[in-house]
């Protein structure tokens, strides 16, 4: 690719915010059109160096803190702090949110697998658009990735065992991104895996990548296998994309321009000295996330008339959901004392860090090459889910079939402590992935410079909190299981035994719930004349034309587990629309 001078240029093609989305998608137009890219951040291989690259490190970032005093890393991270969550113990959240080409798939923890058929049906059938089926969108899954299969050697981890389906993936296609398997196994975490399985979530024999979520997994991340390094947006298709494509770095669109007749012409541009303005031919792509897009959109005179109004912007098209239906998935962290060592246990003196650097430069492998792994995905048990009330039932019922309602993370870190303290703390995560609550985005200026107003709306239904209840007394039954007799040292650590009757137990959820940064569908697609919906099923935004928005914002609600998958497919999806033409 090549290096925008920032001033006055024109392409076919403009695409704000060179993320996930973004640039998988300027990647591919460029083949046949020219692309500019603007993005706001720099380039994190240089910024922040191993840091981003190196695996293990997207596990212990500073800056991922989630209190509004986190370690700030301006370099990479957007600083996106949320009003004070309500239901939540009063607390705001610092979001973390990649500012640097990659986007969040430049900080992200790695992890790669997909929805289930259910959950791309219902979006399918929400939007009514048929190509939204598992089936047919398995093409554009397959065009984002290279597959390298597990190294059982370099794991070194016989009781590890990957379970996956090598029908969904198909090298011959070249994509861009690489998926692999950890070159290291967690030992804590593969004695929690096995406790999630005593307690009837038995291995996946598919993994989760086939459109099937159930049961648990050491789940394939992108990580490319040849030096153990992120494949993020950047690191692949953007490395990969001809002189087709220039970006235009430390630039900030500040508003999408329109002609007369609502037609989109161009972005507006500011670098630190200069303005400017990028035209296009053709169209433009909105790819700035999910907070960061709904927050243009309206700078530019797209959402709810009223806010508009409020902030004196010229309005173009009243569409109301631009920032609501904010889906944010939130998870709580059960901990235990393990007798077991865990990966940082390997990094815990400086001969260690030497053992363990050169396994990672002379061979890919060791603890520095892994971002963690196992994953467990369940509906909730008959047993706990008569825990719940008739209305939280009633609320999960709508969710289809294969739909999981808990993702269990297992992870463990040193204690720090010496004997007779336990060496290691192992966690066992809740995530909810059938999240009733909302949140929104909206704007406090008509400025740019001022950052989205975010209320991520946790915990405000009840729902959420009865079925995390529900998650955390199932957690506790596998840390008792016999599996873990041996090896469990001392009394529960979080929430503790003290904390036992559920209105305790949700009052610490409420305090202690952390944000999994998989924030979606602030500009929902939908049918024409839904009351929210801000694209139709092609992304083109409502009441004006030339328009896109290509990225997590756009996605009708927060697929079950992780999104980056389905934010590439996404984009390669889009991309062979806007090729053709529709
Ligand atoms: C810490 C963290 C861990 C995660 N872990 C995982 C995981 O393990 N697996 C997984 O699947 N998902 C994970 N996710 C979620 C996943 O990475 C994101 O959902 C996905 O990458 C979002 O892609 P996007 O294209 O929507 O937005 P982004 O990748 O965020 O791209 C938006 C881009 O727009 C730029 N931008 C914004 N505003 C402007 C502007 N005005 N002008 C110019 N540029 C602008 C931003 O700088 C950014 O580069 C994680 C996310 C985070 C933050």
């Amino acid at each position: 690719y090549r290096a925008g001078i920032p001033g006055n240029a024109s392409y076919d093609y403009v695409v704000i915010g060179g993320g996930t989305a973004g640039l998988a998608i300027a990647s591919r137009l460029s083949a046949s059109a020219s692309v500019a890219v603007i993005e706001a951040g720099g380039i994190y291989e240089q910024d922040t160096g191993n840091q981003s690259v190196v695996p293990y490190y997207s596990l212990i970032f500073p800056f991922l803190g989630t209190s509004e005093d986190h370690p700030k890393e301006p370099l990479i991270d957007w600083d996106l702090v949320s009003i004070p969550q309500a239901s939540s113990g009063n607390r705001r959240i610092h979001y973390a949110q990649g500012k640097t080409l990659g986007g969040c798939s430049a900080i992200n923890t790695l992890a790669y697998h997909r929805g289930t058929k259910g959950s791309y049906q219902h979006w399918a059938d929400l939007v009514g658009d048929q190509s939204y089926s598992f089936e047919r969108l398995l093409r554009f899954f397959k065009l984002t990735c290279t597959l390298t299969p597990p190294d059982p050697r370099k794991r070194n981890a016989p009781n590890a065992t990957v379970l996956y389906d090598p029908s969904v993936f198909d090298n011959s296609l070249n994509g861009p991104l690489q998926v692999s398997w950890a070159n290291w196994v967690d030992p804590a975490s593969s004695w929690l895996a096995r406790a999630l399985q005593a307690v009837g979530q038995s291995l996946s024999p598919t993994g989760f990548s086939s459109g099937k979520m159930n049961g648990g997994g050491w789940v394939s991340t992108a990580i490319d296998p040849k030096d153990a390094t992120r494949s993020s947006s950047e690191a692949s298709y953007l490395q990969k994309s001809g002189a087709g494509v220039t970006v235009y770095l430390h630039s900030q669109a500040s508003k999408i321009l329109f002609d007369k007749d609502k037609k989109a012409t161009g972005v507006a541009v500011s670098t630190q000295d200069k303005n400017y303005v990028i035209t296009s031919k053709k169209e433009v792509i909105l790819s700035a996330g999910v907070f960061h897009s709904p927050q243009l959109l309206m700078l530019s005179g797209i959402g709810p008339a009223a806010t508009l109004a409020a902030h004196s912007i010229h309005l173009l098209s009243n569409l109301t959901g631009v920032g609501q239906n904010l889906w944010d998935q939130i998870f709580v962290n059960v901990l235990g004392g393990l007798d077991v060592p865990t990966t940082g246990t390997y990094l815990s003196t400086p001969s260690q860090r030497a053992l363990a650097l050169e396994q990672y430069l002379t061979n890919a492998s060791g603890p520095y090459s892994s971002a963690g792994g196992y994953l467990s995905f369940e509906k909730l048990p008959p047993t706990h889910r008569a825990t719940l009330s008739p209305r939280t039932r009633s609320l999960l019922s709508h969710f289809p079939a294969d739909w999981p309602e808990i993702e269990y993370i297992v992870s463990g870190f040193p204690s720090g402590l010496d004997a007779p303290s336990p060496p290691t703390i192992g966690a066992i995560a809740a995530t909810l992935l059938t999240p009733s609550s909302r949140g929104s985005v909206t704007i406090s200026s008509s400025s740019i410079l001022n950052p989205p107003v975010i209320d991520l709306g946790w915990l405000t239904d009840p729902a959420d909190g009865d079925v995390l209840v529900a998650a955390v007394r199932r957690i506790r039954e596998a840390f008792n299981s016999s599996v873990l007799t041996p090896l469990i040292a001392g009394a529960e650590i979080a929430p503790g035994d003290a904390v036992t009757s559920d209105m305790d137990i949700l009052a610490w959820v409420r305090q202690n719930a952390q944000p999994i940064w998989h924030a979606s569908s602030t500009c929902r697609m939908g049918r024409v004349g839904d009351l929210d919906a801000v694209v139709d099923s092609r992304t083109r935004v409502f009441g004006v034309e030339r328009l896109r928005v290509v990225d997590n914002s756009v996605v009708p609600f927060s697929l079950p587990g992780h999104p980056q998958a389905s934010v590439y497919m996404l984009a390669e999806k889009i991309a062979e629309d806007v090729l053709r033409g529709w």
